[in-house]
C-alpha cells in the first residue's frame, strides 16, 4: 500500500523575486522558478514516484509547478484537480506591496506579526488559522480519501496553504508552525498509516 502524499511549494514567482506580497494575485514563475519546479519533478522521478492524482490551486504559479512535475515524472496527462481551497493565504491589502515598503509604513514588528503570527490577519486578509480553516477540511474531504485508498497523491500549492496543512498533518502548535518555512520546489513526502497517522516523512532537498 503506497498511501503517499507529496507536497511541493511552487517555484520562485515573479513577485517572490520582486519582494512583493502575493497572496491571491497571480504572477507567473521566474526562470529560476520554472527550473526549481522541473528539478522537483526530476527528484521525484529519481525517487521512483508515480502519481495517481494531483491537486493544485487556482493560481498559475502552483498549476505550472504541478505540470512541470507531472511532465518530469512522465505523467503529463494525469488527472489534476484545481481548487481555490489550496490557494495561498489571502494577503488582503498587503497584496502587491513591496515587503520593505510595508515595513517602512507599518513598522517591522507589525509586518512580521502579519506574516508569521498564527491568528492575526493582515488588513482585509486571512490569518494562517483562517487559511487552515479552508485547507484542512478540503484535504480531509477531497484529498485524504485517495491517500488512504493506497494512492500516491501530489499537492502543488503555496508557502502558507502548505504550512497550514503541515501544521494539521504533523499536529504542530501555532507556535511550532511559525518556525517552519517551506522551500520552493522541495518535495516533502509523507507516508501515512491506515489510521491516517504519519508513518514516515522525507524531504527531497537538492
Ligand atoms: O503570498 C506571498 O507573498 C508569499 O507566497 C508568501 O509570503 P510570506 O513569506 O510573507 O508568508
Amino acid at each position: 500500500m503506497s498511501r503517499t502524499l507529496v507536497l511541493v511549494r511552487h517555484g520562485q514567482s515573479e513577485w517572490n523575486l520582486k519582494n512583493l506580497f502575493t497572496g491571491w494575485r497571480d504572477p507567473g514563475l521566474t526562470e529560476l522558478g520554472h527550473a526549481e519546479a522541473k528539478d522537483a519533478g526530476k527528484r521525484l522521478k529519481a525517487a521512483g514516484i508515480k502519481f495517481d492524482i494531483a491537486f493544485t490551486s487556482l493560481l498559475s504559479r502552483a498549476q505550472t509547478t504541478c505540470q512541470h512535475i507531472l511532465d518530469e515524472v512522465g505523467q503529463p496527462d494525469l488527472e489534476t484537480i484545481r481548487d481555490q481551497a489550496l490557494n495561498e493565504r489571502d494577503y488582503g491589502e498587503l497584496a502587491g506591496l513591496n515587503k520593505d515598503d510595508a515595513r517602512a509604513k507599518w513598522g517591522k514588528e507589525q509586518v512580521h506579526i502579519w506574516r508569521r503570527s498564527y491568528d492575526v490577519p493582515p488588513p482585509g486578509g486571512e490569518s494562517l488559522r483562517d487559511t487552515g480553516a479552508r485547507v484542512w477540511p478540503y484535504y480531509m474531504h477531497d484529498v485524504q480519501p485517495h491517500v488512504l485508498r493506497g494512492e500516491t497523491v501530489l499537492i502543488a500549492a503555496h508557502g502558507n496553504s502548505l504550512r497550514a496543512l503541515i501544521m494539521a498533518l504533523e499536529g504542530l502548535s501555532g507556535e511550532e508552525i511559525l518556525e517552519r518555512e517551506v522551500g520552493t520546489g522541495i518535495p516533502i513526502i509523507y507516508k501515512l498509516n491506515a489510521d491516517s497517522t504519519i508513518a514516515s516523512k522525507e524531504v527531497l532537498q537538492g
